[in-house]
């Protein structure tokens, strides 16, 4: 089982070391237009291989993909303190159709998981750019894993026996979908009374700008993200390897919402196997829709650039 990863930089590098780490993959190829890079993270993981599950971990030309089963491109750049993930659109979908006539050139079988920001949008241009092979996004994986660490904390239990997801854009406009929560089972108000921990309005709300906020406020502290998105990125590489059909909240182009967004999808070998539309409130669906909306407008703005 073989997973390929472009661009070796933070994001790239720490998804190969979870991998290694959680023993996802028998091999791991990471490629870079900054060839040292990718070898030197290359050599740093592949010692991380004997001591935990022993992948065979390289670095090489974007020909070196071949025979990945899953192909995890993280290549770009990041935001800057206090830029949004949407600001990094252009700059990232032109570096995208550099590199993803290589990718689907040397590795037409694989699914490729898309990381780089703005995520729903270079999902929906690499699934252009890439007919006929499956593309998901990390959509909103790392979102919900924020959002059940939030509520966990509150509760007094571990984030693993908290439940929710956090719905469409991965940016400012992600939708913290509180009906899909549950803490052991209960939703969470009910589980707060039942034990006398305060459970107010002004602590969903907390917990939401914390989501939300989660990213800016680490990239204030440290200039990036990448623990969180590394172990996301193994997570989802590892369910499509092993065929598990895990609900995970990916993005992919949702022809009903005439976008690339996330929602909870079922993941194989073959990437979406189908998409679970949660049962919402109303004031939830309206957010998705507007959420919805302004990628539409995001990716519209994109194919109006005139093409080098
Ligand atoms: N989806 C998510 O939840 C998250 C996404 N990200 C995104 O991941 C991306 C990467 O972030 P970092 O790793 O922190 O950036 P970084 O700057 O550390 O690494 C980016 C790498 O991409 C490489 N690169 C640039 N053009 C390339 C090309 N044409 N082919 C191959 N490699 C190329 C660069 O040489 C560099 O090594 C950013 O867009 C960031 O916003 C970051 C965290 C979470
Ligand atoms: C940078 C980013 O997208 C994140 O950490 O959520």
């Amino acid at each position: 089982m073989k997973v390929g990863i472009v661009g070796a930089g933070l994001v790239g590098a720490t998804a190969a070391y979870a991998l290694t780490l959680r023993g996802s993959c028998s091999e791991i190829v990471l490629t870079d237009v900054d060839g040292e890079r990718a070898r030197a993270e290359a050599q740093d993981v592949a010692h991380a291989a004997p001591v935990s599950h022993g992948a065979r971990v390289t670095s090489g030309d974007p020909d070196e993909l071949r025979g990945s089963a899953v192909v995890i491109v993280a290549a770009g750049a990041n935001q800057k303190p206090g830029e949004s993930r949407l600001d990094l659109l252009q700059k990232n979908a032109a570096i995208f159709r550099d590199l993803m006539g290589q990718v689907t050139a040397a590795a037409p079988g694989a699914t490729l998981l898309i990381a780089t920001n703005p995520v729903d949008v270079l999902t929906g241009l690499s699934a252009e750019l890439a007919p006929g092979q499956p593309v998901i996004g990390s959509g909103t994986v790392l979102d919900s894993a924020r959002f059940r660490h939030l509520v966990a904390a509150r509760a007094g239990v571990d984030a693993t026996h908290v439940h929710g997801y956090v719905l469409g854009e991965h940016g400012d406009s992600a939708v913290v979908a509180w009906s899909t929560a549950a803490v052991a089972g209960l939703p969470v108000a009910e589980f707060m009374a039942a034990r006398g921990l305060p459970w107010t309005p002004e602590i969903r709300a907390q917990i939401e700008a914390d989501t939300r906020g989660a990213a800016g406020q680490i990239i204030a502290g440290k200039r990036a993200t990448y623990y969180g998105i590394g172990a996301a990125l193994a997570r989802i590489a590892e369910r499509i390897l092993d065929d598990r059909r895990a609900v995970l909240t990916v993005s992919a182009p949702t022809p009903e919402f005439g976008t690339s967004l996330s929602l909870p999808r079922v993941l194989g070998r073959a990437g979406v196997l189908d998409t679970i539309v949660p049962a919402l409130t109303e004031e939830e669906r309206a957010a998705l829709g507007r959420s919805a909306g302004i990628l539409r407008e995001a990716a519209a703005a994109l194919n109006a650039e005139p093409q080098p």
